[in-house]
């Protein structure tokens, strides 16, 4: 037998300076200040997150340019808003008349309330190239947890960068959350008996760029050399911690602890990927678009997300550093079958993770059946 997790934390590691930049970057973006993003040819852009633009930030963002500030949707909002057909990437949207801070919160937010439809005849779209800083930016937001959308303003070829903005590479924006997940490690660990599961240990995993832990909750003594009932859980605040009924995650996470509690062994990560990936503002944001008629899936494609944002580095990491290669993964969800298989840690059986359903998640649930392909 192979006991798991048989190490102590190592010394804390000097985060890469990619991880570093785009960390900075988040936090200035989240305040509503301007950064820059850097191509691969060096050519620069002046960024603001669209939901935190204001009248004042986006004059900032002329001056400081020199140049007329444009809009970055990704194409399924486009789609949404009608302008052109849904596709995927980055589209930039530009205003003849100028872009307004009431503009972009209309065609960025499909929740927004207190401002009028902009004339959207007067629009020109162009399709930006994956690797353009211009198109990074909105993956820098994603990775903000703030609506998929920013205001860019290019300065002329040759200008210098203003000194005090932060900068950061596209490429750098666009592998973060890979380039994360590889650096996850242990950090610390300690018994936490759980009703249900009183031989449980919780082990923390920490990312070198400074973003939130992921959780193992290990339970018993697994055995690395056999199949380990394993759970991949992704964080609900809603449902995880005050009882949502609007899904089904509490009784999930409670039912899986107790499943493996029962079993005698097994392992329960509890990955901070709340909504899917998209954040728990956005997650709200998605709630009240439900509440308005659409389904779980077609209301983050409103937003302008992906209907699951989730990558599976983090849980292969995870899984790898616990020691791992082999899993009976309870859920019901095909998609997380196939990333674990794809990533090299063999799912020997799918063990089914159903609950009862009540009045306010029958929606959710059916749509999961229906569109997702969940196997209830
Ligand atoms: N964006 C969005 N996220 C939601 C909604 N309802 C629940 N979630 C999130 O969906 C995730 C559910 O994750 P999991 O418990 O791993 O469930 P799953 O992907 O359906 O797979 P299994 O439960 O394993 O079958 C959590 O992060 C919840 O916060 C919603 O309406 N919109
Ligand atoms: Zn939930």
């Amino acid at each position: 037998m192979t006991k798991l997790l048989d190490t102590t934390p190592g010394p804390t590691q000097p985060a890469p300076a990619p991880l570093i930049a785009v960390d900075r970057a988040v936090a200035e973006l989240r305040r509503g200040a301007v950064v820059a993003v850097r191509a691969a040819g060096g050519r620069i852009a002046y960024v603001l997150a669209a939901e935190a633009a204001t009248a004042e930030s986006l004059v900032n963002l002329t001056t400081m340019s020199g140049s007329k500030p444009f809009l970055v949707l990704t194409g399924r909002r486009v789609g949404v808003l009608g302008l052109a057909p849904a596709q995927a990437g980055m589209i930039r949207l530009d205003m003849a008349a100028g872009l307004t801070a009431e503009a972009a919160a209309w065609l960025a937010d499909p929740v927004v309330r207190d401002v009028s439809r902009p004339d959207t005849s007067a629009l020109t779209l162009t399709a930006l190239a994956d690797d353009t800083a211009a198109a990074a930016s909105v993956t820098l937001a994603k990775v903000a947890r703030l609506l998929p959308a920013t205001i860019v303003a290019i300065p002329p070829a040759g200008a210098l960068l203003l000194q005090g903005v932060l900068v950061v590479d596209a490429a750098d924006v666009i592998d973060h959350n890979l380039n994360a997940a590889r650096t996850l490690r242990l950090v610390s660990q300690a018994r936490v008996p759980l009703s249900g599961a009183e031989n449980a240990r919780i082990a923390a995993f920490r990312p070198a760029d400074g973003g939130i832990e992921h959780l193992a909750i290990i339970i018993g003594e697994p055995d690395g050399d056999q199949p380990v009932l394993t759970r991949l859980h992704s964080e609900c605040f809603t449902g995880d911690l005050l009882g949502s009924l609007r899904c089904d995650c509490g009784d999930q996470l409670r039912g899986a602890i107790a499943e493996i509690g029962q079993a005698g062994s097994g392992i329960l990560l509890y990955l901070s990927q709340e909504g899917r990936g998209i954040g728990l503002v956005n997650k709200l944001r998605a709630y009240e678009l439900q509440d308005g008629g659409f389904d779980t899936l077609d209301a983050n494609l409103q937003l302008g997300f992906d209907d699951d944002e989730r990558i599976y580095q983090p849980a292969i990491r995870m899984l790898a550093l616990l020691g791992v290669k082999q899993v009976r993964l309870l859920t019901n969800n095909p998609r997380k079958v196939d990333a674990l298989a794809a990533h090299g840690v063999q799912v020997t059986e799918r063990v089914p993770h159903i609950f009862a359903s009540n009045d306010h998640n029958q929606g959710y649930l059916r749509t999961k059946a229906t569109r997702s392909g969940h196997m209830f």
